[in-house]
C-alpha cells in the first residue's frame, strides 16, 4: 500500500504586489529633446564656470562650498564630479584643518564627505570657558543645523562632535516648536533633518525635497532649472529601465509559480535605485535588482515555504551550481534555481567580455555564502537549537547581506571597479561587514514583531531579549546605540580606506542609506508604507513640474 506523509509548510499570506503591471510598458516622450539637451548644456557651463571663477578668490571659498553643498543636495553633482573634485582638492590643500573662512560646520562635513580626514578639532572654538556649547550659537539656526549635520560625520572617540549632537538635537527641536523663531517652511526643514540627518538620507530623495525647499528660499535660477530638467531626464531612463526588468520578471510570474513568495520587483529597483541613480550605473541598477528580487525569492522559499529536507537538496544545488543539478530538485525549485543560473550566465558572459572574471567569481561565491547562512538558520530552527547572540551573530551577519550586496552592486560598474578594488572585495573588508551588521539590526527591528508571529529564526531582537535577559523596548535601544556605533565605523573606512575609489565607498554608505530608509519604522521592502509609496510616487511616477 503507497502512503503518503502529508507534508507541513510554515505558510503565511503574502501581500501582493501593490505595483500591479503599471511599470511594464514605458513609451518614451520623443518631443523637444534635443531642444532641453541643449538647455541643459548651457546651464551646466554657466555652473560651472561660476564654480572655476570661485576657485582662485580665497575670499569666495566659502561661497564655493555652499554653491558645491547646493549642487550636491539638488542631485546634479553627477554633471560635475571633475569640477567638484578639483575644487574640494584645492580647498583641502589651502587650508589643511585650518580652515579661516565662515561656516566650520560645512567646509568639515564636505571635506569629509569627500575622503578627507580633517580634524574636528576646530569644534572646540565653540566651546565656553566651562566646556558647554556656547548659547549664542543658537541664535543662527541655519548655522546650528550644519552643526547638527556635521556631526553625523564622526567617527568612534570624537566626544566633541558626539557632544554637540546633543546639544544641536535639542536646540534645534525647540526651535522647531517656536513659530517666532522659525516659520512653518524652517520648522519642517528642521524637523526632516532631525528624523533623518543628511548623512542618512538617499540623494535622489534629497534632491526631491531640496528642490522644493530651495525654490521657496532666496535661489539661482539656473541651478534650479537644471536640477528639475536633470531630475526629469533621469527619471526617463529609471522608468525605461523599471519597464525592461519588469518584463523579465514577468517570465518568472511570481504570483501564480510562486504564491508564497514577496512579489517585489519596484522594491527591489528602489534599493538598486538609492545605491546609484546617475546615468552611466543603469547596467549596474539593472543587475542589481535582478539579484536583489531573486534573492527575495529563496530568502521566503528558506523561511515560508521549503521543507527542511528541500532545502537541503537545494543548498546543495547551490553549492554545485551546475544545470544537472535540476532534475534533483522538487518542480517548484526548479523554477528558481533555472532562473538563478540563467541571471548569473547572463551577467558572466558581460563580465568575462570586460576581463571581470574574477569579480563574478567573488560576487557568486558570496551568493553562496548568503545560501549557507539561510540553511544554517534553517538547520537551527528545524532543531530547535537557541543560538548565544554570538553563534547568532555568526549567520545572522551573512545573511544580512552586506557581502553578497556590495559585490552585487559592483557588478555592472564597468572600469570604476579595478582590479585592485576586486582584491580588496575578496577580502571582506570592514565596510562589507559594517553593511551586514546594519542590514541585520534594521531588519531585525523592523520585522520582529511578524517574525514572532510565525515560525522563524530568532531575530536580534530575540536573541538579545534571552542572553541578557532584559525587556524588548530595552533590547531595542541597544540595538540602536549599535547602529549609531557601525556608522561610526562607516565613516572612518570612508575616511581611511585608500584601495578603492571614493565612487566605490559610496555604494556602501548608499546601501546602508538605503536599508535606513526601506526600514524605517517598518519593513517597507515588504509591506510599502504611506511614506515609502509616495518616494516611488514621486521617484518612479510623476514628474517635477517645471
Ligand atoms: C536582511 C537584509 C537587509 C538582507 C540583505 C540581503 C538581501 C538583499 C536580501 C534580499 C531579500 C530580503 C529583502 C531579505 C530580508 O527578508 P526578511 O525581511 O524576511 O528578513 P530575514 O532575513 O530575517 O528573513
Amino acid at each position: 500500500m503507497s502512503f503518503q506523509q502529508e507534508v507541513i509548510r510554515p505558510l503565511r499570506y503574502m501581500q501582493p504586489s501593490v505595483w500591479g503591471d503599471q511599470f511594464l510598458i514605458y513609451n518614451k516622450k520623443a518631443q523637444l529633446a534635443d531642444e532641453v539637451d541643449r538647455l541643459v548644456d548651457d546651464l551646466k557651463e554657466e555652473v560651472r564656470k561660476d564654480i572655476l571663477a570661485a576657485l582662485d578668490v580665497p575670499e569666495e571659498h566659502t561661497r564655493l562650498l555652499k554653491l558645491i553643498d547646493t549642487i550636491q543636495r539638488l542631485g546634479i553633482s553627477y554633471y560635475f564630479e571633475e569640477d567638484i573634485d578639483k575644487a574640494l582638492q584645492h580647498v583641502y590643500e589651502a587650508y589643511g584643518d585650518d580652515w579661516n573662512g565662515s561656516n566650520p560646520s560645512l567646509w568639515f562635513r564636505l571635506l569629509r564627505q569627500h575622503g578627507f580626514y580633517i580634524s574636528c578639532d576646530v569644534f572646540d572654538n565653540f566651546k565656553d570657558e566651562q566646556g558647554a556649547f556656547k548659547e549664542s550659537l543658537t541664535s543662527d539656526v541655519e548655522e546650528l543645523l550644519e552643526l547638527y549635520e556635521a556631526t553625523h560625520m564622526r567617527v568612534q572617540g570624537e566626544t566633541v562632535l558626539d557632544e554637540a549632537l546633543i546639544f544641536t538635537r535639542t536646540r534645534l527641536a525647540e526651535i522647531a516648536k517656536d513659530p517666532i523663531r522659525s516659520n512653518s517652511t524652517m520648522s519642517s526643514h528642521i524637523q526632516e533633518a532631525l528624523e533623518q540627518p543628511l548623512r542618512k538620507r538617499l540623494p535622489r530623495l534629497e534632491a526631491l525635497r531640496y528642490i522644493h525647499f530651495y525654490q521657496q528660499a532666496s535661489h539661482n535660477e539656473s541651478l534650479l532649472k537644471l536640477a528639475k530638467l536633470g531630475f526629469n531626464m533621469l527619471q526617463s531612463l529609471h522608468k525605461m529601465e523599471l519597464s525592461q526588468l519588469s518584463k523579465w520578471w514577468k517570465g518568472i510570474d511570481v504570483p501564480n509559480n510562486l504564491p508564497y513568495a514577496r512579489d517585489r520587483l519596484v522594491e527591489s529597483y528602489f534599493w538598486a535605485l538609492g545605491v546609484y541613480f546617475e546615468p552611466k550605473y543603469s547596467l549596474a541598477r539593472i543587475f542589481l535588482t535582478k539579484v536583489i528580487a531573486m534573492a527575495t525569492v529563496i530568502d521566503d522559499t528558506y523561511d515560508a515555504y521549503g521543507t527542511y529536507e528541500e532545502l537541503e537538496i537545494f543548498t546543495e544545488a547551490v553549492m554545485r551550481w551546475s544545470v544537472t543539478c535540476l532534475d534533483m530538485l522538487p518542480g517548484y525549485m526548479k523554477l528558481i534555481y533555472q532562473r538563478l543560473l540563467d541571471m548569473y550566465k547572463e551577467m558572466e558572459e558581460i563580465l568575462e567580455k570586460e576581463g571581470k572574471t574574477d569579480l563574478f567569481n567573488c560576487a557568486k561565491e558570496f551568493m553562496k555564502t548568503f545560501i549557507k547562512g539561510y540553511m544554517m538558520e534553517a538547520k537551527w530552527l528545524h532543531e530547535g537549537y537557541i543560538p548565544t547572540t554570538e553563534e547568532h551573530a555568526s549567520v545572522a551577519y551573512v545573511t544580512g547581506g552586506g557581502s553578497i550586496l556590495i559585490t552585487s552592486c559592483f557588478l555592472g560598474m564597468a572600469d570604476i571597479v579595478t582590479d585592485r578594488s576586486i582584491k580588496w572585495a575578496l577580502t571582506e573588508p570592514p565596510l562589507f561587514k559594517a553593511s551586514s551588521k546594519i542590514g541585520r539590526l534594521l531588519n531585525d527591528i523592523a520585522g520582529h514583531k511578524e517574525e514572532q508571529e510565525r515560525k522563524h529564526f530568532p531575530s536580534s531582537v530575540e536573541s538579545y531579549k534571552k542572553q541578557y535577559d532584559v525587556t524588548e523596548e530595552y533590547a531595542y535601544d541597544l540595538l540602536h546605540k549599535q547602529i549609531e556605533d557601525v556608522w561610526k565605523d562607516v565613516n572612518r573606512e570612508s575616511l581611511l580606506c585608500k584601495d578603492v575609489s571614493m565612487p566605490i565607498l559610496m555604494v556602501t554608505v548608499n546601501l546602508i542609506r538605503t536599508l535606513e530608509v526601506l526600514y524605517k519604522d517598518n519593513d517597507n521592502f515588504t509591506h510599502a508604507g504611506e511614506e515609502f509609496i509616495s518616494h516611488i510616487n514621486s521617484l518612479l511616477i510623476h514628474a517635477i513640474s517645471i
